[in-house]
């Protein structure tokens, strides 16, 4: 528990002196907890010293004291408030910086590194588990340092009237110290459990809301329900299993509180029937170790918080320990596009995917890549965009090879227009200058009208401010595929990646894409991963890749003339699109 305490103060950075301020403002507010109580028992001695007759009580006085009790209820407000506003907002104002730090980190990480993380994984740590230490990582500490704080002030204070009554609270919160130790132990080995069935919950949650439109077509609602019904039931059993688990330390700290509380009660009242205590000090006595018991309680609760914020803290170093792809890349300026390809293998974990792939792509002409499902073609466009590195070999770009590049200077000469569509929870204006955002209103409509888009675009409730549904549902295929292209003609970059879109869509459709696809690679350096006829036919050079090689190379022609795989590939084209080739 004090680890992770003293692993939270080390988290808040420059706001550690903030934190450390908190602290003082917390010990003069236990001292003005305890300053009332003893007022109060003051007067209340004065008052039956009075009505003893023993000794004549003096009014003036007594409201010297209630003023003086008025003010330090006030000091306390006030000091109350100095903590709060010196700690309370630390959490958040960190996990906004953190979470601005993961986003950017994951921006630069290999794609590798989401295969072995899945998104419930990375969802789960930078929403909920970062909201555990956003919400309540510095009341925790609150709780626990400021805790002991006042219970050590509150002892003090006891002290100074009957050290006998402070020494039960000390063996009191010493002894519910050694059961907060185990109970501190089984949340520490609790708390990743925990964590684990949250993130299989939440990517089951995900994958259940992506997969809803199969799910829908297929009639499978009971099928698909089952999986987040059963990571549910799992998280269920697994929160009920670890709230057992607390249950006998729990309640043998909380016995140690009760036990000690009993003891000064009786301490206290023997002390008072033998006329050695005053009984308003019996009574300031007994609210002083509610007091402490109070605080010791909380501490208690925050055992378990704490070491859930420890899970967290762990779980987010390791998504900050992922080495970035272009660590050691620099920014580089290309002059020429020409691409080569030398003895590139790769293999994604285990598997060989790649296998000493070597080829050229002259700058400004046009690569169509075909060849079977699972050849690799998606792979080796992803190599090229650094997406992955490399296992063996070398990817250049005008001779230089790319990994000396970073990502971002990298990717400023690539432009990729993906099969599956991606379009932002955002406006059409903004999806399309996602390409460059330094574009200007003019260029933004300039590109979508060379992508065929701007007619449909004018068409929609708030044309350009219309607000596209969540990844792009409000429009059609078509439309979102040309959403795409507009963004990539913006972006103006020298090499365009193309996954042709192996659905088909409608005549006119089709046509509209392949106009915006003819706006976007002109003057180009362009590699399609091309299902259609007519995009095969007319690239300068056609790679063939079957299991991860290059297994033909040349124009239609020469490849036809070949035969083999190729021809055999187009002929199955051929009927699909009710082709016959000369
Ligand atoms: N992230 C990944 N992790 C592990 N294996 C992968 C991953 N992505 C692809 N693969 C595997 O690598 C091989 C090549 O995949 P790739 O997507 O490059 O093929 P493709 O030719 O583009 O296929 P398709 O035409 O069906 O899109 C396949 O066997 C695939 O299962």
């Amino acid at each position: 528990m004090f680890k992770t305490i003293k692993r939270i103060i080390k988290w808040t950075g420059e706001d550690k002196k903030r934190l450390y301020l908190g602290f003082v403002y917390s010990f003069f507010l236990s001292i003005l907890t305890a300053l009332p109580v003893m007022g109060a028992a003051y007067v209340l001695n004065l008052i039956i010293l009075d009505m003893n007759g023993s000794q004549q009580l003096s009014m003036d006085w007594v409201l010297y004291i209630l003023a003086f009790l008025i003010l330090l209820v006030l000091g306390r407000a006030l000091f109350s408030y100095l903590r709060a506003k010196s700690q309370e907002s630390i959490g958040y104002e960190i996990t906004a910086k953190e979470r601005i730090e993961i986003g950017n980190i994951l921006k630069k990480v290999s794609l590798g590194f989401f295969d072995s993380n899945n998104a419930g994984k990375i969802a789960s740590a930078v929403t909920t588990d970062f909201s555990y230490v956003e919400m309540y990582g510095m009341k925790m500490i609150d709780n626990v340092v400021n805790g002991y704080i006042c219970t050590l002030t509150m002892i003090l204070c006891l002290a100074f009237y009957n050290y006998i009554i402070a020494l039960i609270c000390l063996a009191g919160v010493g002894l519910s110290a050694v059961f907060l130790r185990l109970l501190s132990n089984r949340s520490n080995r609790n708390a990743p459990v925990h964590q684990e069935a949250q993130d299989s919950m939440i990517a089951a949650t995900i994958e259940y809301i992506r997969g809803i439109p199969i799910v829908k077509a297929f009639k499978q609602v009971g099928v698909s329900r089952e999986g987040i019904e059963k990571a549910y039931r799992k998280s269920r059993d697994i929160n009920v299993k670890i709230e057992m688990d607390y249950v006998p330390a729990n309640c043998l700290h909380l016995f140690s509180l009760k036990l000690a509380s009993v003891a000064v009660v009786l301490a206290a009242a023997t002390m008072a029937a033998k006329g050695e205590m005053a009984i308003p000090n019996m009574l300031m006595m007994l609210i002083f170790s509610f007091i402490i018991f109070g605080h010791v309680e909380s501490i208690n609760n925050a055992a378990h918080v704490l070491e859930i914020i420890d899970a967290t803290m762990d779980k987010l170093e390791k998504i900050k320990e992922a080495e970035f792809i272009d660590k050691n890349g620099k920014e580089l300026t290309l002059s020429s596009y020409d691409i080569e390809f030398k003895n590139v293998s790769f293999a994604y974990e285990q598997k060989d995917v790649i296998k000493s792939l070597s080829f050229k792509i002259p700058e400004k002409t046009t690569t169509a890549i075909v060849g079977p499902s699972g050849s690799g073609k998606t792979t080796i466009c992803s190599l090229l965009a650094r997406f992955y590195d490399v296992s063996k070999g070398s990817i250049s770009i005008g001779g230089r090879d790319i990994r000396e590049m970073s990502c971002n200077s990298l990717l400023r000469n690539i432009s990729m227009v993906f099969q599956n569509v991606y379009l932002f929870h955002d406006t059409v204006y903004n999806n399309i200058k996602f390409g460059n955002p330094e574009a200007g209103k003019e260029e933004v409509i300039e590109a979508a009208k060379k992508a065929c888009c701007h007619e449909f675009i004018m068409k929609l409730p708030e044309r350009y401010q219309t607000v596209i549904g969540d990844t792009g549902s409000t429009l059609s295929g078509g439309e979102k595929q040309r959403i795409s292209i507009a963004r990539a003609i913006l972006k103006d970059a020298s090499i365009v990646i193309l996954d042709e879109a192996t659905a088909s869509v409608d005549p006119e459709n089709e046509h509209k894409i392949q106009g915006a696809i003819t706006s976007l690679v002109k003057g180009k350096t362009m590699i399609t991963i091309a299902h259609r006829l007519a995009t095969i036919e007319n690239a300068d050079q056609i790679l063939v890749v079957d299991d991860g090689e290059i297994v033909q190379q040349g124009s239609h022609k020469e490849l036809i003339r070949e035969g083999k795989i190729y021809k055999k590939f187009m002929s199955i084209r051929e009927k699909a699109e009710g082709w016959t080739l000369a």
